[in-house]
């Protein structure tokens, strides 16, 4: 209760200011990095070492080495139970690994809490909670400036948390709205927001603090097709200003659609990098996905698979009609 109290006291007045050195560059050119797992990358915003989580028995993260190209959109895939979120938890600070060390804009972030994290410049986005939900959008907007205190913060009581926060957080606010085209929604409650509006609020949420590095939660859950091409509009201009985006994310067209980079995880350690092209036609990705339970829309390796099988099965018929 005590950080709660804490964040409360912080949270009037904070200015959603990072130390922004963010400026439009090229796409970055990752051609030349190697598939093996945890390449090097020409400018990597994050580089981690030998980051280990494990709860009771089961190793949940075992990745040896992580790194992260700056300015470019990387894709964190896996199979269910992969340790994608556990990895997304640790990198932020909302979670402690048993091992490990990495760094953000070569500053380690060992053991740093998930605000200061927030404060230098790299936020994740939270699915909406029951209690968010209650919330109206600006107010949403609102709590997004406190630097993210985790998920703890936002169940502490709410009244006049906001009361005396500047001008310049509900300008921001207001200003971001607009950008997500939720500025007609400013007084509803986001419980009422449909999946892919809820989705934008997230993403408009975690830009009070004007992140570098932004960290989606499966940016594509829920949302209705219509609004799929939208919000990939979205979090391509994250990129297009000059952000770094690392994403979870099922959704293998958005995957195809939007990365420069994937990263594969399978049952805690990453098993394969690449381009979005080629990731998926290594083997070790192949195995991830069919070794393991998934909901993963994979259409294109599926439909190999059923074709060989096919195959298989007439040939077995001709061979058949033969004898
Ligand atoms: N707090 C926890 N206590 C115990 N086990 C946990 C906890 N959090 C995660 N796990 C386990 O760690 C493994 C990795 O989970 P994680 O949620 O990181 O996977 P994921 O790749 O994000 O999966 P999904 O795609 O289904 O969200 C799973 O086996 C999960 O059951």
């Amino acid at each position: 209760m005590a950080a709660d109290t804490a964040g409360a006291a912080d949270a009037g007045g904070t200015t959603p200011t990072t130390p922004t050195t963010l400026e439009k560059r090229p796409r970055p050119d990752l051609s030349g990095v190697g598939n093996a797992p945890g390449s090097k990358k020409p400018d990597p915003i994050i580089v981690g070492d030998g980051i280990t989580r494990q709860f009771g028995g089961l190793k949940a993260v075992d990745v040896d080495h992580i790194e992260i190209q700056r300015g470019a959109i990387t894709a964190l895939i896996g199979p269910n139970g992969a340790g994608k979120t556990t990895l997304f938890n640790l990198l932020t600070g909302f979670d402690v690994p048993d091992s490990g060390k990495w760094s953000f804009n070569d500053k380690s972030l060992e053991r740093v809490a998930p605000y200061k994290v927030a404060r230098l410049g790299m936020v994740r986005t939270f699915q909406l909670t029951k209690v968010l939900a209650k919330l109206t959008v600006i107010e949403n907007m609102r709590l997004g400036a406190t630097k993210q205190r985790g998920e703890r913060f936002w169940a502490a009581p709410f009244a006049g948390l906001w009361r005396g926060q500047e001008k310049s957080n509900t300008e921001r606010a207001d200003d971001l709205l607009q950008r997500f085209k939720l500025d007609a929604k400013r007084e509803d409650f986001a419980g009422s927001l449909s999946g892919g509006q809820r989705k934008l609020l997230e993403m408009a949420r975690a830009l009070m603090v004007d992140p570098e590095l932004i960290m989606l939660d499966e940016p594509m859950a829920g949302v209705n097709p219509a609004l799929k091409q939208s919000l990939l509009g979205h979090v391509k201009s994250l990129r297009d200003e000059g952000r770094t985006v690392l994403f979870v994310e099922h959704d293998m067209d958005m995957v195809r659609d939007i990365s420069d980079w994937v990263i594969v995880m399978a049952q805690g350690q990453i098993v394969a990098e690449g381009t979005p092209d080629t990731v998926m036609q290594q083997q070790a990705v192949i195995d991830a996905y069919l070794g393991a339970h998934h909901d993963t829309d994979l259409r294109e390796m599926d439909e190999k698979a059923l074709e060989a099988e096919a195959e298989a099965e007439l040939d077995a018929e001709a061979e058949e009609g033969k004898a």
